[in-house]
C-alpha cells in the first residue's frame, strides 16, 4: 500500500492530504494558513507547506507527491533563482489597465480568444507582467524567469537551482495568457508583448502524468492549477459542472474541446488529464459570507441559520457582492451595492439571505456562460470552503435552478493532486471509490436572478 501526498497551495491556506495510492483512502492530513493580502512572498507558501506537511505526518513513508496551487500568480525569478519581488496573486487587480491595453494592442477579445483561448483580465499572469514592465521596469529587467505558484513550490521541493529545471503543467500554463491550450504551445510573442520586449525563461510544460523530479525519495508529479486539480479529485467528466466557493467563485466544466469566448467570460483553460477546462471565475465568493458574518457579528453557522430563516429573495433586498472589485463581469474597480433596503428588509436575516443569494447569482451567470460555450450540465458539484455552509447548500439548488451534489466536506484540490501523484507513481490514473455525497434539491427561484439582473449594473464602477 504505497502512500501518495497531494498539496493544495491555495489563496488562504496550504492543505495536504496523504492517501493510499491503491484505494484512495485518506490516511493523514494537515493545514497551515497563508498570509492575507494579494501580494505574497513565495517563501510564505513554502513555510506553510512545511508546516502542513509536518501536521500530515511528514513524507518518510510517502512515495509520490504533486502540488496543486492557486492559478495565475506572478512569480518572478532573477538569474540566480531568487524571487525578484513578492508574487502578485490572481485576485490583485492593479493590472486592470495593463490587461485592457493588451486586449487593444492585439486587436480585441476575439483575437486573444483565437490565439490563447483567454482574453486578458487583471488576474492573468500576462497582464501582471505588463504592469511590472510599466510600474517597476527595474524588476522587469531583473526577471530572468517567470513561473506560477505551483511551479515554484515543485521547483523548491525538487531542490533544483537552475532556471532550466522549472516545470509547469498544461492547466496552469493555460492561465498565463501566453500559452495556448488549443495548440499546446507558448506564444513567446505575447509574453514579449506583455513585458515590452523582454523575453524571460518560462517553465517547460510537462505531460499530465510525467515524473518531473525527486524530493529526497519522493517522486514529484507535474502538479496543476487548483481548479484542474479539483476536477481531477472529483473525477469530473463531460456533463459535470464543478462550482467552487472558495476565495474565488468558480464554475467549470471538463470538455474535449477548447473554449473560445471573445467576451472573456469563459476562459479556455486546459485540465490536468490532457483535455480542456472552460472556466468562469468571480472574485467574490466565500469572503462575502465572511464579511456578512463579521458585519452581523455572528459565526458562519449562525449566518447560515439567519439566511435560511429569511424568505427566498430576501423580501427584495439584493446584495451585488463586488467587495473586491469583480472579474466576471470584468469590473475591477466596482464596489458592492445594496438594493431594496426598507424597514422590512433591515434585518440580519434578510442581509444574510441577500449575501448568499448574491454570490450564488454570480455563479448562476457563470453556469449560463459555460452552457453558451457548449457545456452540458447533467450534474452540478458544490465544493470549496463556502460549500460547508448549510445555507449555501440549501439555497444553491434554488438559485442555480437545478439539484446540486454536495460531496462530503473535504479537500478536492489536494485530493486531485494526490490522485495525480498516484498516476505518476503507477503509470495508471487510479479509479478511487468516490466519497459520500448527497444531492440537495429545491424549487427553483428564477425571480431571485431576475431581480439581481435588474440591479446588477447599478453599481459603482
Ligand atoms: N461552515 C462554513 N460556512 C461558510 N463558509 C465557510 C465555512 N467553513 C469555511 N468557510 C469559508 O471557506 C473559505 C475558505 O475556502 P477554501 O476553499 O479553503 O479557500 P481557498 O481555497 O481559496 O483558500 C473561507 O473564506 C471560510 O470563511
Ligand atoms: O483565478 C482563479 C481561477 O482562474 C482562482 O480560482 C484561483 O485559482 C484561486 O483559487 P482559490 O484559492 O479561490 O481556490
Amino acid at each position: 500500500m504505497p502512500l501518495v501526498a497531494g498539496v493544495d497551495s491555495s489563496t488562504q491556506a496550504c492543505k495536504v492530504v496523504v492517501r493510499d495510492a491503491d484505494t484512495g483512502e485518506l490516511v493523514r492530513q494537515g493545514r497551515a494558513a497563508h498570509p492575507a493580502g494579494t501580494e505574497v512572498d513565495p517563501a510564505a507558501w513554502e513555510a506553510a507547506l512545511t508546516d502542513a506537511l509536518a501536521q500530515a505526518g511528514g513524507l518518510a513513508d510517502v512515495s509520490a507527491l504533486s502540488v496543486g496551487g492557486q492559478q495565475h500568480g506572478m512569480v518572478c525569478l532573477d538569474d540566480g533563482g531568487e524571487v525578484v519581488r513578492p508574487a502578485l496573486l490572481w485576485n490583485d487587480t492593479r493590472s486592470a489597465d495593463a490587461a485592457a491595453a493588451l486586449v487593444d494592442e492585439l486587436g480585441g477579445g476575439q483575437a486573444w480568444a483565437d490565439v490563447v483561448g483567454v482574453v486578458p483580465v487583471a488576474s492573468f499572469t500576462g497582464a501582471k507582467l505588463r504592469w511590472l514592465a510599466d510600474a517597476e521596469p527595474g524588476n522587469a529587467d531583473r526577471t530572468a524567469a517567470v513561473c506560477l505558484p505551483h511551479d515554484w513550490l515543485t521547483w523548491q521541493l525538487s531542490g533544483a537551482v537552475g532556471l532550466d529545471s522549472l516545470v509547469t503543467d498544461r492547466s496552469d500554463a493555460s492561465g498565463t495568457a501566453y500559452w495556448s491550450a488549443r495548440t499546446g504551445e507558448y506564444r513567446r510573442d505575447l509574453l514579449e508583448l506583455a513585458l515590452r520586449g523582454r523575453s524571460p525563461r518560462v517553465p517547460r510544460v510537462a505531460g499530465p502524468a510525467e515524473r518531473v523530479g525527486m524530493h529526497g525519495d519522493v517522486l514529484l508529479g507535474p502538479g496543476a492549477g487548483d481548479n484542474a486539480a479539483a476536477a481531477l479529485g472529483l473525477g469530473a467528466g463531460p456533463g459535470d459542472v464543478v462550482v467552487s466557493i472558495g476565495t474565488s467563485g468558480v464554475a467549470t466544466a471538463v470538455s474535449d474541446v477548447p473554449a473560445c469566448d471573445p467576451s472573456g467570460a469563459v476562459a479556455g483553460f486546459a485540465d490536468a488529464t490532457g483535455r480542456h477546462l472552460p472556466l468562469v471565475c468571480t472574485l467574490n465568493a466565500a469572503r462575502v459570507l465572511d464579511a456578512a458574518a463579521a458585519m452581523l457579528r455572528v459565526s458562519l453557522d449562525e449566518l447560515a441559520e439567519l439566511a435560511l430563516s429569511a424568505p427566498a429573495g430576501a423580501g427584495g433586498l439584493v446584495l451585488v457582492p463586488y467587495l473586491e472589485g469583480e472579474r466576471t463581469p470584468d469590473l475591477p474597480r466596482a464596489t458592492g451595492s445594496v438594493h431594496g433596503l426598507t424597514l422590512a428588509t433591515s434585518t440580519p436575516a434578510h442581509w444574510a439571505r441577500a449575501a448568499v443569494e448574491g454570490l450564488l447569482c454570480g455563479l448562476a451567470d457563470g453556469i449560463d456562460a459555460l452552457v453558451a460555450q457548449g457545456a452540458a450540465v447533467d450534474r452540478v458539484l458544490l465544493v470549496g470552503g463556502g460549500a460547508r455552509s448549510r445555507a449555501v447548500q440549501q439555497i444553491a439548488p434554488a438559485v442555480l435552478g437545478r439539484p446540486v451534489v454536495v460531496p462530503e466536506p473535504g479537500e478536492a484540490v489536494a485530493d486531485g493532486a494526490a490522485r495525480q501523484a498516484a498516476w505518476v507513481l503507477t503509470g495508471d490514473l487510479p479509479t478511487w471509490a468516490a466519497g459520500g455525497s448527497r444531492t440537495v434539491e429545491a424549487a427553483p427561484t428564477p425571480a431571485v436572478r431576475e431581480r439581481y439582473a435588474e440591479v446588477q449594473d447599478r453599481t459603482d464602477r
